[in-house]
């Protein structure tokens, strides 16, 4: 799925760079750099309890972003307007919408799902259920999570509440088979799309026949792939036709198997918009590449759209990463990033590459080096969810210093203290770059976005650092001393990974690279440069 992604990426970038056509409400947007960030004791309106759980959190202020959003969201008036948000990566946007969200449905009288959230991927899903589990609780609010990879049995006991009949008791056959006895147990629900999916088409007692906000985060990457129709789907399921009712499974759009969406949704006064009695489902769409795109936002079919978004430029990186680049000899840009990582004596990295491929040879390469303090771990599509979570959460502790990535990492993922991202591939896209180099310098603190450069890339990278508004990406200043001695442990540490590789058949339209023969020396040397660039 990740790797697809560059595909589908390709033509959206594209099109979204050369695009001057912006729809008409994003040419007035709120700028949020004129926003200062607010204590919590100066916070209107906000729960004692929520100001409790913040700061069991360490946070004493908000950031301008969620000031922002709270202010067009919480008071009179608040969230009679749809909300799009374009703000750098680590400005805060995941509380920007978790906090109010929470704070308003503090005062729900019954439980049953109201609010949801939607991410791409299951790390960074769980990765904000996690935020909302931070807050929800204190105000008496349950959160649950439906993401891939999991069971789903696990997911529908957590989701739905089933009522426990008296033995002594007789049960009108009827009501047992009615929905009205299964409700939901939380309030939020953080979603991928696909298990989403599973859940409105297949499990009894889960509806969204109360939904009244529904976020879309990381929303250009989302709408991007249409997962299923999960948007459409939902959006139908939770509009009110004229009649004031919602759709049943007879409605031609929806999917006949969806048994569990049966139940009509009544007219409900709990919130009413321009005279309508039912409450509209309130929508925040969020991204720090927030897509300009009319085709593409017309599918969240928004209701009088609030842009929110910082400056004036199209994207912004984050105030203090500093972007650096190293221009790399032919052949033995390994060499050079093992430079590198020395140079940055053990502080956390990130380092991307631009396939699961290249991701697994870099890792074992590196760690075929044999040096102590650069013990690398692998993260990418390539690997099965249990490994995955298990890399992340070593990177996460400490126990390791540097993930080497596929893209699958770019995209939201918060992991504390990371200083230095490394770009050993560099990025094709400006999106790519904005997200990759946003995993450093989050929440106000400082970072470095190294990219590792050969000589024919240097204009095509100066051409994208002007489209993500970063004029300045001075050359990194390396001593060669740090070079020489790696220079000699390069070969052995080469020869020892395509030893280690398995010999794999050669398909068709595709490098191989690493398979091993006593054919020439000429023609090993060449190998081994071609094999140090795909590694
Ligand atoms: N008010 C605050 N005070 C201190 N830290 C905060 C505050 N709000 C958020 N943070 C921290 O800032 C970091 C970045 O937040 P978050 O992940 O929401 O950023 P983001 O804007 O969603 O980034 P991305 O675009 O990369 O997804 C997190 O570690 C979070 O805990």
């Amino acid at each position: 799925m990740v790797e697809k992604e560059k595909d589908g990426q390709a033509q959206a970038e594209v099109q979204e760079e050369t695009t001057s056509l912006v729809v008409p409400w994003m040419r007035a947007p709120v700028d949020v750099t004129h926003v200062d960030s607010c204590s919590l004791e100066t916070l209107p309106s906000l729960h004692p309890r929520l100001k409790e759980a913040l700061e069991k959190m360490g946070i004493s202020s908000l950031f301008p972003v969620q000031v922002a959003v709270w202010h067009e969201t919480i008071g009179p008036g608040g969230f009679e307007r749809d909300v799009c948000v374009n703000s750098p990566t680590g400005s805060g946007k995941t509380l920007s919408y978790a906090l109010p969200i929470v704070q308003t449905l503090s005062s729900r009288a019954v439980r049953c799902l109201r609010a949801l959230v939607v991410l791409p991927t299951r790390d960074l899903a769980l990765q904000v259920k996690g935020v909302f589990d931070a807050i929800a609780p204190s105000v008496g609010l349950s959160v649950g999570s439906a993401v891939g990879q999991s069971s789903i049995a696990g997911d529908i006991a957590q989701l739905i509440k089933r009522p426990k009949l008296d033995a002594g008791l007789c049960y009108d056959p009827e009501d047992i088979t009615s929905q009205n006895l299964e409700s939901s147990a939380v309030d939020i629900l953080v979603a991928t799309p696909g298990r989403l999916m599973d859940h409105i088409n297949n499990t009894k007692g889960f509806t969204l026949e109360h939904l009244r906000y529904l976020v879309v985060d990381e929303t250009d990457r989302l709408l991007r792939e249409a997962y299923q129709d999960w948007l459409p789907t939902v959006l139908k399921l939770t509009q009110a036709s004229e009649d004031g009712m919602f759709p049943s499974s007879t409605t031609p759009f929806v999917p006949s198997s969806f048994g569990s969406l049966q139940t009509i949704r009544r007219q409900s006064v709990e919130r009413g918009f321009k005279g309508k009695p039912y409450p509209r489902l309130a929508k925040l769409a969020l991204s720090a590449t927030l897509t300009q795109d009319p085709s593409k936002l017309i599918q969240l079919d928004l209701h009088h759209p609030l842009f929110m978004t910082t400056g004036t430029t199209r994207y912004r990186l984050p105030e203090k990463l500093e972007c650096l680049r190293l221009i790399c000899e032919t052949g033995v840009k390994p060499v050079y990033l093992v430079g590198l990582l020395k140079s940055l004596e053990g502080e956390k990295c990130i380092v991307f590459t631009s396939s699961v491929e290249t991701t697994r040879r870099l890792c074992k390469l590196l760690n075929f080096f044999g040096d102590s303090m650069i013990k690398a771990k692998e993260y990418s599509g390539g690997l099965n969810q249990a490994v995955r979570s298990k890399e992340l959460n070593a990177f996460r502790k400490g126990d390791i210093q540097v993930l080497i990535s596929s893209d699958a990492l770019a995209r939201g993922m918060d992991v504390e203290l990371v200083k230095n991202v490394i770009n050993y591939d560099m990025p094709h896209y400006p999106k790519t770059f904005i997200h990759r180099a946003g995993r450093t310098a989050r929440a106000g603190r400082a970072g470095r976005c190294f990219t590792l450069l050969g000589d024919h890339e240097v204009r095509r990278f100066s051409d994208l650092l002007k489209i993500v508004g970063n004029a300045s990406c001075p050359v990194y200043p390396i001593s060669s001393d740090l070079f020489d001695p790696v220079r000699a442990i390069y070969e052995p540490a080469l020869a020892r990974l395509e030893e280690s590789v398995e010999p794999t058949a050669p398909r068709k339209g595709r490098q191989v690279g690493f398979k091993h023969n006593s054919r020439s020396r000429n023609w090993q040397t060449k190998r081994n440069k071609a094999t140090a660039e795909q590694a």
